[in-house]
Formats: structure tokens, C-alpha cells, sequence
């Protein structure tokens, strides 16, 4: 006997899944300080999602709550259905000063470092170890950095070895946090094709970023932020012109050619000039 199945009846099977993140009501606070307020969003596994706003809108804290390194004040996270975050599934790729690059470490040590939540901290890795480490730094075009300490690095290329490490560890919830800042546009190029190669994989990827052109071109969805969360949708809905101004606010101005033509000149930001053309 064969039993048909119905369209209908897969998508109950698909809404049985568990979102890779669900965010309910979040706020966190620094002391007074109220970073994010009463953010809600749910994310689906695989998704990419770019959060977009101006410097000191929350972005950075969004991330670092979303790993599991900063305390929530109220409100509630779900990772894969959890409400408690599983670090092996979670990379978290800092803002490029953050990090010591001093540190004398080599490329693939970085990279190896990766794996150290599924092999232990006083366990030899193992040869499957090695490959991984291998196969995630020629994902990323560093193959022949291996052995370099990675102060000898270029900043993208720094970027991609803490992006290969994101891919060594095997991670599910990937977030980076202004991965293209400083970078050239070769550069930002190999972050987005990295990037575009999760997709198979169905990683899940919040990224902190400024431009809209590359938030509209590269990800599923954006998040505009400050503080509180003003749209996510995908960018075509997201990008209009009060949402923008209700993002940057008084530092925005905005000229428009048609209905797909941005131009946002905004002095509170990195980037002094950003543009979405359709
Ligand atoms: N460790 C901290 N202690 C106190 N206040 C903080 C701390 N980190 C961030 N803040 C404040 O929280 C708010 C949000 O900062 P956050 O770094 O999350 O913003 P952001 O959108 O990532 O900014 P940027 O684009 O400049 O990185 C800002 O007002 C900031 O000054």
C-alpha cells in the first residue's frame, strides 16, 4: 500500500522544527545603560541575517547576548529550541580590535583553537582534527598562511582565519561582529563567498554590518536596530525611507532617485557614505 503524502501535511512536519534562534523581549543593560530594549525575533536554521545600524545601537551587545557572553537583564533566548546555548554550535567572530594579535600564535593554531569545545582541552587532536583545520583554511583562501603567526597577517586576512575557525569548529549559529570593517573589497569578497558556502550546510549567520548595499545584496533578512529593534524583514521591505530615519535619526540625510535609490550620507557612522542601489 502506498500512503500519499500531501504538501500540506510536510509543512506541519517542517513547522515542527525548531528555529535556530528565538528571541523573546530581549533587553540587556550596562549598569543605567539600556544597550537593547525589548528585542523580539525569530530566526530560522540556515538563515542569514544582517544587523544594521548606527555605532553604539546594540549591535555588538545583540551578538555577545546571542553567544552567551553577556548577561540579559529580562527576556529570553532559544537556540535550537534550548534555552540554554550549546558553545560547540556557537562561533562567535569579535570586532577586529578586540583581539590580541600579538599573541604568538600560529595561523593554524588560531584555526585548531576551533576545535578545542569537541576534542577537549588536554586531548592530542587527531588527524580528522587536522584535515578540518585544513579544509576551513582553504574554504577561506589561506591554505598557504598555515605557519604564519597571525600578527604577520593582512587585517582581511586575520578576519579569514577567525572565520576558518568558525569553520573548523563545525558551528551552527555563526555571528560576526563587523567582519569587513578595514577590509578591501578583494578581501570583503572572500568573506562573502565563504559566507555563501554555509548556505549548503544550512549555518545559521547574524552579521554586524554598515553597508545596505551589502546588507541587501548578501543576506536573507536585516535587523534595523537601535537599541530597540525598528524592522527585520528582507532588506527590499526593510530599507524604506522611515525606517531609516527611525534607525539613524537626526544624522541621516536621504535623497532618493525612484523608489529603489538610496543615498545615505551619516556622519555618526564608519562608513561616510552608504548606498543601496537596487
Ligand atoms: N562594556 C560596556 N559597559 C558599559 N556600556 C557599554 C559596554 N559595551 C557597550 N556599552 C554601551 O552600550 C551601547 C551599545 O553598544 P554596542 O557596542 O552594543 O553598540 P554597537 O551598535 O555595536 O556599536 P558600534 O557600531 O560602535 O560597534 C552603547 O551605548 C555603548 O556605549
Amino acid at each position: 500500500m502506498t500512503v500519499a503524502v500531501s504538501p500540506a501535511s510536510v509543512q506541519i512536519a517542517d513547522s515542527t522544527i525548531a528555529p535556530a534562534l528565538d528571541i523573546r523581549h530581549l533587553t540587556v543593560r550596562y549598569r543605567e545603560i539600556e544597550a537593547i530594549s525589548d528585542v523580539s525575533a525569530t530566526i530560522a536554521v540556515g538563515e542569514h541575517i544582517a544587523i544594521i545600524g548606527p555605532n553604539g545601537a546594540g549591535k555588538s551587545t545583540l551578538l555577545k547576548a546571542i553567544a552567551g557572553l553577556q548577561p540579559i537583564a529580562t527576556g529570553e533566548i532559544r537556540w535550537f529550541g534550548n534555552t540554554q546555548a550549546e558553545p560547540n554550535t556557537i562561533a562567535y567572530v569579535p570586532q577586529r580590535l578586540q583581539v590580541d594579535w600579538r599573541f604568538p600564535v600560529s595561523v593554524s593554531d588560531v584555526v585548531l583553537m576551533g576545535r578545542v569545545g569537541r576534542i577537549g582541552l588536554f586531548r592530542r587532536p587527531s588527524a580528522h582534527d587536522r584535515l578540518l583545520v585544513q579544509r576551513a583554511l582553504e574554504r577561506v583562501g589561506l591554505a598557504a598562511f598555515a605557519n604564519r603567526q597571525i600578527g604577520q597577517l593582512s587585517g582581511g586576512q586575520q578576519q579569514r582565519v577567525f572565520l576558518a575557525r568558525a569553520l573548523a569548529q563545525e558551528a551552527r549559529l555563526l555571528l560576526m561582529d563587523e567582519p569587513l570593517v578595514g577590509l578591501d573589497i578583494p578581501s570583503q569578497d572572500e568573506i562573502f563567498r565563504a559566507l555563501a558556502s554555509l548556505r549548503s550546510e544550512r549555518v545559521t549567520v547574524l552579521t554586524a554590518l554598515h553597508d545596505l548595499q551589502q546588507a541587501s545584496r548578501y543576506f536573507d533578512r536585516v535587523m534595523l536596530l537601535n537599541r530597540r529593534l525598528i524592522a527585520f524583514a528582507p532588506a527590499r521591505e526593510a530599507f524604506t525611507a522611515m525606517n531609516l530615519v527611525a534607525t539613524y535619526g537626526g544624522h541621516l540625510h536621504l535623497t532618493s532617485s525612484g523608489d529603489s535609490i538610496l543615498t545615505i550620507a551619516d556622519s555618526c557612522c564608519d562608513s561616510s557614505q552608504m548606498t543601496h542601489h537596487d
